[in-house]
């Protein structure tokens, strides 16, 4: 029985259950194998996977719109099923080009067992939404990204998570930020995520609008932005907020940690550090008891095998 069948649901069918229990989703951002590893470790529920986070890790770039989509999808893939049973929300930026590209990036997103992801309305050269210096495309162009999204996710049968994410609060302002996440909710949206939110009275007015309507709202919680308004988790459930994502959770520690060692290495101080750890436990957090263990069923079987046919 495959992991599917034995919960009784698709990866999106997981998602929309633990949204619909209205209990605040806390996903950690996560980047690569090892990031997601460390999260489900930790027993989270949901994982969220940081576009910036890829970028940076897989092709070693800034988040400014250089991934692409084979890279976006294929480190979706990987992540989504270290363990199927653990819904994943990866970004899927702006879809990657006009309708036709966004169409395929769903396609692909729910082939490789993605539960959820944002889509947005930056233009194709995108950036980080806590950057100065954005545009947006207009409403119309904005809208035939989520209605491909949402034709795709009907043809393929599909209950993928659509989340519709709006930057344009810091171009065009409050009222229509809101007006655009209303009206990817009309054209089969699931769920809100208003990027960059500045103040305390905007996080009110937009948990507000959605209060009661059954959309799920997402706020996107970047640690040490200088831009967006931090709330803690306990903040975020009487907000009756859906979905609180931290795409630099595991990303600002391995960068202050990485930086650290490397210093010390140059420094010829490394042998001082006292947080060691052996790399059993490592490997042990990658699965490596599952692994072997499969690997000794094989060899066992192996032998009798050649025991009986002999
Ligand atoms: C949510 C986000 O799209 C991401 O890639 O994780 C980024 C986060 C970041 O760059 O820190 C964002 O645009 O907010």
């Amino acid at each position: 029985m495959s992991d599917q069948q034995e919960q009784g649901s698709s990866p999106g069918g997981r998602l929309r259950q633990l949204l619909a229990t209205g209990v605040t989703l806390i996903c950690p951002g996560v980047y690569d194998g090892f990031s997601a590893r460390m999260a489900l470790a930790a027993g989270f529920k949901c994982l969220y996977m940081t576009g910036a986070g890829v970028s940076m890790s897989r092709i070693g770039m800034a988040d400014l719109g250089l991934a692409t989509q084979t890279e976006m999808v294929d480190a979706a893939g990987m992540i989504a099923n270290i363990d199927p049973k653990t819904p994943l929300i990866a970004d899927a930026d702006t879809g990657y080009g006009t309708a036709i590209n966004v169409a395929r990036t769903v396609e692909r997103y729910i082939t490789v067992g993605v539960a959820g992801f944002h889509l947005e309305d930056q233009v194709v050269t995108k950036r980080c939404g806590h950057l100065n210096g954005k545009e947006c495309v207009s409403l119309g162009e904005y809208l035939s990204r989520i209605k491909a999204a949402v034709e795709v996710r009907k043809r393929r049968r599909s209950d993928i998570v659509i989340i519709a994410r709006t930057d344009s609060l810091a171009t065009q302002g409050f009222d229509e930020a809101l007006h655009r996440l209303k009206a990817a909710i009309k054209v089969g949206a699931d769920v809100v995520f208003l990027e960059a939110i500045k103040t305390k009275d905007q996080l009110e007015a937009y948990c507000d609008a959605f209060r009661g309507t059954g959309v799920a709202t997402l706020y996107n919680m970047v640690q040490g932005s200088t831009v967006g308004y931090k709330i803690t988790p306990k903040q975020a459930e009487q907000y009756g907020l859906g979905i609180v994502i931290y795409p630099g959770l595991c990303l600002v520690p391995a960068y202050l940690s990485i930086t650290n060692a490397l210093r010390a290495l140059k420094e010829g101080t490394v042998e001082e550090s006292s947080e060691r750890v052996a790399p059993q436990e490592i490997f042990q957090v990658c699965g490596m008891n599952k692994i072997q263990e499969l690997d000794r069923e094989v060899n066992d079987w192996v032998q009798t095998f050649e025991k009986v046919n002999e």
